[in-house]
């Protein structure tokens, strides 16, 4: 796939002096509560505005959104407001609706993304029409198949085009709805810089609290954009309520954030980083250097187990290397997440070495 700036132009064409804020309701319930939000978010930074009309539920019998009748809300937001508007469209029939009533931009949710034959089918729906496609991530954390739903709205001739980050499904997180698993984002801005990536809080978070520091973490990350959802009575929302926040509180969050900038040419900035960067670049491979030396001791390790027909795997002795080795770094204030995850991507490759011994 190749992402130029070309690709970008829709948002680029805003001239925003602030990354793009796309906010209003999970799911549009009544013309009233439509209208009245978009009212409110219309003297916010909010540029476009959201609404589901087609939800996904998890389980059946959840309120699965308005459908057909909400689209004209849409237009209406659109005449009285001047932002543009965006729906979520999860099939052919969706897009045939969302084109009728003019809908300025389409995003394709986490659940579709998920399934090849479904976002094929909005794309070979959407062939010659010329509007911005935003895909969500999958709920899984696969990069290629995020990339595959980009890649199939491009091959079908879609060159307006974005991602949205809301996270991936986890049990049992005490502090994501959906966990942001950063890695994989920065992964993607560094092979497609050019690819708007915009951050979805509201589904990451699952809660209000938490929507500002995740939000500040993106800005910090250099995205493009977050997209927020908005409700005038956030407690009595017919979907997600605990994670929507008032246009209020939307334009208190807008005040709050920093936004960065990409780089300073300042002299003594530059001198600084420079430095700090020399510093790491001998650390970096001092780790190397480390890392090799430990390879080629489990090498060893792994040739004296071969001659005596021992188990490579030794969870015991893991175990305790764990534990040692995450104590050790709590004591460094280096977290249990990382010290883990660092040490079992040790652990791998030091068995897969074992494995190789002849
Ligand atoms: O101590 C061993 O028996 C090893 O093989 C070394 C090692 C390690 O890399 O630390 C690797 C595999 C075992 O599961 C336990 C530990």
């Amino acid at each position: 796939m190749e992402i130029t700036k070309e690709n970008r132009k829709w948002l680029d064409a805003m001239g925003l002096s602030h990354p793009i804020v796309i906010a209003g309701p999970c799911s549009a319930e009544t013309e009233e509560q439509v209208l009245k939000t978009a009212h409110l978010l219309k003297d916010t930074d909010t540029n476009v505005f959201r609404a589901g009309i087609w939800k996904p539920r998890t389980r059946p019998g959840g309120f699965e959104g308005v459908g057909e009748i909400g689209l004209p809300w849409l237009q209406k937001v659109k005449e009285e407001t001047g932002m543009l508007v965006t729906t979520e469209v999860g099939n052919a029939q969706h897009v045939e609706l969302a084109l009728k009533y003019d809908i300025d931009i389409l995003w394709i949710g986490a659940r579709t993304t998920v399934n090849p034959f479904a976002v094929q089918e909005i794309a070979d729906a959407l062939k010659g029409v010329n509007k911005p496609v935003l895909v969500k991530n999958p709920v899984n954390p696969d990069l290629p198949l995020w990339l595959g739903g980009v890649e199939r709205f491009q091959a079908a001739g879609i060159s307006q085009l974005g991602v949205i980050h809301r996270g991936f499904s986890t049990y049992n997180s005490l502090h994501y709805r959906n966990k942001p698993k950063w890695h994989l984002a920065i992964e993607l801005k560094k092979e497609f810089p050019d690819l708007p990536l915009i951050l979805d809080p509201s589904h990451i978070c699952g809660r209000r609290d938490t929507l500002l520091d995740v939000s500040q973490t993106a800005l910090d990350l250099n995205y493009d954009g977050l997209m927020v959802e908005t409700h005038i009575d956030p407690d009595k929302a017919w979907s997600d309520a605990a994670q929507q926040i008032t246009p209020a509180q939307l334009h208190q969050m807008t005040l709050d954030l920093k936004i960065r900038q990409k780089s300073s040419s300042g002299e003594e900035f530059q001198r600084k980083l420079n430095m700090h960067r020399k510093e790491l670049d001998l650390i970096d491979s001092s780790l190397i250097d480390i890392l090799a030396d430990r390879m080629q001791i489990a090498e060893s390790i792994g040739r004296l187990k071969h001659k005596e027909n021992v188990a490579i795997l030794q969870s015991g002795r893991w175990a305790d290397i764990l534990a040692t080795m995450i104590q050790a770094g709590a004591d460094k204030g280096l977290s249990k997440e990382f010290v883990e995850e660092i040490f079992k991507a040790i652990h791998v490759e030091s068995i897969n070495i074992q494995h190789n011994v002849k």
